[in-house]
Parts: C-alpha cells; structure tokens; sequence
C-alpha cells in the first residue's frame, strides 16, 4: 500500500466522537467514575466505547413530490448485561457524538437502576415540527426497515425521547410486525396503551423526576408545599414533571421552551398550560403569566430548578448565577464539565443527576417489555408503586455512597452505573 494509514480505524473512530463537545462531556464523567473505581485499564477500555455505531441514509418522498435524504444514527453502547435500550430522538441538531453520548447514558442510567438492559440511544437529524403526519410516518417506516438487522425484542428496544412520541413508536411495531409476520410489541416502548404499551409510562419519566426532586427538598428539610418550581421544556418530562409537582402543592412560577418562557409569581396552573402548550405548539403567548427573556429562566430565584430539554445548558456562564436549591436533571447531560466543577465548588445546590433523575422513563419502558414478552397487563396503581420503590432505592444508594466517599451525587451515581457493567464484564471473559 503506497500510503498506509496513520490512525487505526477505531482511534480515528474515538478521535470522531470525542471531537463532539457533548461526547467529550459524557466521556468525561465517564472517566472521572472509572478513576474512583480504579478500574483495570483493560476493562476501563471495554466500557468507555461503544460496541456498535450504525448511521443509515433514509431516503423520504415529501408531500410535494421530492425526495429528502435524513441522516439516522443508531448507537449501542453496550449489550453485555441485555439488549440495548433507549430512545429515538427526531432533532435538527442530531449527530453520532450525541448519539454517543446519550447513549453511554443509557448504559450507566439502565445499570444504575438494576435493570437487564444495555443502552443505546437513536437520531434523526431533522425538523419534526416543519414536516406533516404523512411524512413523519414515512420517515419512521423506512427507518424501521433500515435498521431491522440490528433490532428486535431481545436485541434493541428503541422508545420515545426529543421529537417523537407514542404515534412514532405505533408506526415501529407495525413495520417491524409486517416484516416479521406477527404482532411483535416488545420491539418498542412507549407505545399507545391501545397496542399494548404501559400504563403510566406517557408520565413515567416527568412523575420520577418529580418524584425525586421532592425526596431531595425533604432531605434539605424543606416542605415541597413551600417548593417554588422553574422549569426549562415543556414537552414529555417537562409537563408531566410540573403537573406531578404541583399536584404536590409546588408552585410552578416559570416554564420555558423553544417558543419562549412565561413567568407569574403566584404560580402558573399546569392544568391550563398542558392543553394550552399542545394547541399553540409551545408555551408561548400563554394567558395565565408573562413573558420574560427565556435566557433568564435558568437564574430565576426558586427552590427546584428543572431543565428539562437539551443537553449543555448549564455552562460555565451561568452555574454561578443559578439561583436554585435543588437542581433536578430531567434532560440528559444538561450539565457541562465546567458547569459541574462550579456547582461542586458551590456546594449548594443539591444535584440530582440526569442517570438518576430521569431514569423513571426507562424503568417504566422495562415494566411495559416485560408486560409485552408476558402478555400481561398492570394496573397504573402497580406500575407506580414499582417506580416509586426503585427510585427510592436508587437515591439511598447513590447518597449512601456520596456521603461514604465524599463524593459528589453524579459521581456517585456514575460509579453505581460503571461498577456493574466493569462487573458484568469481567464475569463475562474476554473471548480469547
Ligand atoms: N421522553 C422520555 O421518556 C425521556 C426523556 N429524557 C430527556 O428529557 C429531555 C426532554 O425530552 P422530552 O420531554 O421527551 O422531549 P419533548 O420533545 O417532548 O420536549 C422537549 C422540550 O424541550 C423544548 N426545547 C427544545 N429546544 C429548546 C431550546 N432551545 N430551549 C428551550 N426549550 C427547548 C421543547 O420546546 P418546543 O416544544 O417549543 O420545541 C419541548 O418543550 C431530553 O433531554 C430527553 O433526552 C430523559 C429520559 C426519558
Ligand atoms: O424508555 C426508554 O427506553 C429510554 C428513555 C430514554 O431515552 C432516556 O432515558 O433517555
């Protein structure tokens, strides 16, 4: 060969994703974990990269008569400990780093919370609100069948996140049922109650994350009636966060999103705000508050703060201005590394982080695959009780070992997460 190449293949691979600022963040927090445990160096290897990273061009006709290209990534992180699960993002922002990324989450978030799965996490680079129903369902047909060797029940089970929902997830059972020639549910989570999803798991993730918030205000001594809530996203955890909490007797003073954020000091009423965010596509214009700068949401003065959208909007800007006493990760790593190493020198603020604090999504999603796989159905009452006992669970062990190793909580939480699948690993052998 006249010019051989000089990087391997797979260095070129972890140069490409550690190029990407929210991979390089997640590999970070990665790190930091694997040192405390002082992992084998071989082991430390095997956890850190991902085992399959599968991109697809999926080709789409658009109501108009022309063909658009869509880039998908499906990224799995790890399958040793079960099959892959996570969600299916649909985001103009969407690429392999942060597919990566969020990927390795899940890995950390499903070990964490005990549960038999690996993590994964998908990608469609694209603008869900800019296409029509018809098109969307084109897209996530042809995505199903682009990725149907790489998936199945035991294999990888996508879900909901950024962008998609419970109709997506409907059109993935049935392409995949088609080509499989049965009725195949446990291909998916989150999926309609009407063709055998969970009941609960629409709240799942926002009920767990309020559920959490309120165990840290109680362990801060406070009343959650007394709480005063801000919340970044409005959408699936956003909404079902904010209902839950104020349910609770919270006060929801302020909610963003993409369309703006609006602010009343008495409290916004979720039961207005929900239906509202639904027909008007966002929050925006909002009768029951006021506007303000949606860049003012993060710093308002409150008692939980909830972001609850995108990654990497605690940066080293604003975490010295947070004005909050509990900050509940209900986006997956929406902390930068600078942000953490501000609040850990704070040291006032209680961080709930993201592999814990939205794992109730995930842990449903596992409830909804072993109803699928045993044709069963639980009643909400039984899903909730679960939730609730394994997310309690999760924040003794994950505060037990904070205070043990003096450690900070998304340390702590990320040694829980690695520690099992370093184990699962090493129980496993290298095949020689
Ligand atoms: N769905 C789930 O079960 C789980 C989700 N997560 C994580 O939670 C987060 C939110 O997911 P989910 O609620 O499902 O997603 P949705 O698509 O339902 O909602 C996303 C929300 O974020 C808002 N948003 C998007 N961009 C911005 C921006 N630039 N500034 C402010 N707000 C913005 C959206 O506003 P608009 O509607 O105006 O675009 C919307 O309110 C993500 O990090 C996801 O990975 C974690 C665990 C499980
Ligand atoms: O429910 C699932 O399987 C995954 C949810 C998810 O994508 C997440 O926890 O980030």
């Amino acid at each position: 060969m006249d010019n051989p190449p000089k990087v391997s293949p797979i260095r070129a691979m972890q140069e490409m994703l550690l190029a990407s600022p929210v991979f390089k963040q997640a590999a970070a927090q990665y790190d930091r974990a694997a040192e405390f445990l002082n992992l084998k160096p071989d082991t430390r290897e095997r956890c850190k990269w991902p085992k399959r990273l599968i991109s697809v061009s999926v080709p789409v006709r658009m109501d108009d008569g022309s063909l658009q290209m869509f880039f998908a990534h499906r990224v799995q992180h790890h399958l040793s400990r079960g099959p892959v699960k996570g969600g299916l993002r649909y985001h103009p922002s969407v690429d392999i780093g942060e597919v990566a990324a969020l990927a390795s989450w899940m890995t950390w978030k499903c070990a964490l919370a005990g549960l038999p799965f690996g993590g994964g996490k998908g990608g469609i680079a694209c603008n869900p609100q800019a296409m029509s129903p018809p098109e969307l369902e084109r897209l996530t047909r042809r995505f199903t069948q682009e990725m149907i060797p790489f998936i199945g029940p035991q294999i990888d089970v996508m879900a909901p996140d950024v962008g998609t929902n419970e109709q997506v997830m409907a059109w993935m059972v049935d392409t995949y049922s088609v080509h499989v020639g049965s009725l195949e549910p446990g291909i998916v989570t989150g999926k309609p109650l009407g063709l055998y999803g969970s009941k609960a798991r629409r709240e799942a993730t926002g009920h767990g994350v309020a559920f959490l918030a309120m165990l840290a205000i109680e362990k801060l001594g406070m009343q959650v009636k007394d709480a005063t809530v801000v919340l970044q996203g409005f959408g699936n955890v956003g909404s079902y966060a904010a209902r839950n909490l104020s349910m609770n007797g919270a006060k929801i003073i302020a909610v963003g999103d993409a369309t703006g954020a609006v602010y009343n000091a008495r409290g916004l009423d979720t039961r207005q705000l929900m239906p509202y965010a639904i027909e008007h596509r966002g929050v925006a214009g909002f009768p029951g508050g006021e506007a303000i700068p949606a860049e003012e949401l993060l710093t308002l003065e409150c008692d939980i703060l909830i972001p609850a959208a995108l990654e990497r909007v605690i940066t080293e800007e604003n975490a010295s201005k947070l004005r909050c006493k509990v900050l509940a990760e209900g986006a997956n790593g929406p902390t930068t590394t600078e942000a953490d190493a501000i609040l850990e020198a704070r040291d006032d603020i209680f961080v709930i982080p993201d592999i814990m604090c939205n794992s109730g999504g995930v842990i449903v999603s596992y409830f909804e695959w072993v109803q699928a796989l045993q044709h069963m159905s639980w009643t909400e009452k039984e899903v909730l009780q679960k939730l609730e006992s394994m997310l309690a669970a999760s924040f003794r062990e994950v505060q037990t070992l904070a205070k043990q190793k003096n450690l900070p909580q998304r340390v702590a939480a990320m040694a829980l997460g690695v520690q099992r699948v370093a184990e699962t690993k090493e129980l496993r052998g290298l095949y020689p």
